[in-house]
């Protein structure tokens, strides 16, 4: 069984894979969607970060991959339909990184505040710059957030702890925490605050929906952050509005179009400006969030492919069997239409096994339901289930 880790995955996961008898291929960059076909041969698990695109290509090529692992929040970067039609479970962190975008956030709003960038490069220039002008205190000024999710909801408490008033707008109905006040409309939000945090998914709909008319909305000399998505902005409208002096900083973790490895050229249109903090997507990169997303990703894909769990995938229908009891267990993937349950406990009953045990859980168009027999069904039977129209997949444990 072999497992291919990319985008420097944590240790843990490799251990966790190899403890279950995984032979792990771990590399440090990303790949191509053509180094990623050639490199999925033969490979039955692969881990991925932001950086990798899982495309309907590399799925149709990949015939022997079982699960996807996303050690990340953001799952935009595999195509799930694709990869649930097929039968592919995809796995993800949900919270495993929220607190270090958070304090990376919050770090990046005292800065700019303050005006850090330029303050600590004109004294590596040997220039003495003492001035209070342009420099603020955050306790008092209004944070708006867009994207009230598990990292948006996050950064209000904290920033509320330091004094700051905060707003937020989304597009789903969101509780507010603590003081913070829920905006109707994007616009108001851009109009009130003076410190506009992006804390969307990286969905589709959301390619380019920050650009020059919302830059323009926000208040004169206010600051800007992006830490959800590239595709989210247009920098090239940020540059203009940080050039007129209209933004008076900015501070950018990602990016549309990112290196693939570690000391690869970076250009961006935001290199060289004033005020502007510019990070290689490490949001999620500390050491505490990168152990607990390589333990809790790799035991997700070792649970599914070992065990049948698909607890907490993304995209197929979630089902968290009991403890295995091994070869007495059968798996069956597939088309949500009516009878395959019926279908299927009839073939347990013809071969005289006993139900012990059926979870069945659906999910849009597709299936999914996990049965601990007394007997284990005879081979004959199972490749019966695979011919069936309804039939992605059926496994045996
Ligand atoms: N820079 C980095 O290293 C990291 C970046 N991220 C990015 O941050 C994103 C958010 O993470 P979470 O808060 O955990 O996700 P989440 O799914 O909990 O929250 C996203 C929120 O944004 C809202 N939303 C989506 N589109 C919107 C729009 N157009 N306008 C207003 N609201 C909108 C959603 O309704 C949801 O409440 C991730 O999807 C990922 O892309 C996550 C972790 C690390
Ligand atoms: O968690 C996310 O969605 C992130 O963007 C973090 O990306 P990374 O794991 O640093 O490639």
């Amino acid at each position: 069984m072999k497992a291919l880790l990319l985008e420097n995955i944590h240790p843990a996961a490799v251990e966790i894979l190899e403890g279950r008898g995984y032979q792990v291929d771990l590399r440090a960059g990303s790949l191509s969607e053509d180094e990623l076909i050639e490199a999925l041969d033969s490979v039955s698990l692969v881990g991925i970060r932001s950086n990798t695109n899982v495309t309907e290509r590399v799925l149709e090529s990949a015939a022997g991959l079982e699960a996807i692992g996303c050690f990340c929040i953001g799952t935009n970067q595999v195509d799930l339909a694709a990869a649930a039609a097929r039968g592919v479970p995809v796995f993800n962190a949900p919270y495993s990184n929220t607190r270090s975008v958070v304090e990376l956030v919050i770090a990046e709003i005292i800065a700019l505040a303050r005006r850090l960038p330029e303050k600590t490069q004109r004294m590596h220039d040997g220039v003495w710059d003492k001035s209070a002008k342009g420099s603020h205190e955050v306790r008092g000024r209004t944070l708006g957030i867009v994207g009230y999710g598990n990292i948006g909801t996050q950064l209000s408490t904290v920033a509320e702890a330091l004094g700051m008033d905060v707003v937020f707008y989304d597009t789903a109905d969101r509780p507010a925490h603590g003081t913070a006040r829920r905006l109707r409309t994007l616009k108001e939000l851009l109009t009130t605050s003076d410190v506009v945090s992006l804390h969307v998914d990286g969905r589709p709909g959301n390619a380019g929906f920050f650009g020059a008319e919302e830059f323009g909305a926000m208040k004169s000399r206010s600051m800007f952050i992006n830490a959800s998505r590239g595709m989210v902005v247009d920098y090239d409208s940020l540059r203009d509005h940080l050039l007129s002096g209209h933004i008076a900083g900015a501070a950018i973790d990602v990016f549309p179009a990112e290196p693939k490895a570690q000391g690869d050229p970076f250009e961006s249109a935001l290199r060289g400006l004033d005020n502007v903090i510019l990070t290689p997507h490490i949001g999620g990169s500390t050491q505490e969030a990168q152990e607990e997303i390589g333990w809790f990703v790799a035991e997700k894909l070792a649970r599914f492919a070992l065990e049948g769990s698909t607890a907490l995938s993304v995209n197929v229908p979630a089902v968290l069997p009991q403890p295995l009891t091994p070869g007495h267990r059968l798996g069956l993937l597939h088309h949500n239409v009516p009878g395959v349950l019926a279908e299927l406990n009839a073939a347990f009953a013809a071969a005289g096994d006993n139900v012990i045990d059926q979870h069945l859980s659906t999910k849009d168009q597709l299936g999914y339901v996990v049965a601990d027999t007394s007997d284990p069904l005879s081979a004959a039977a199972v490749e019966q289930l695979r011919g069936a129209e309804y039939c992605i997949w059926a496994r045996t444990w």
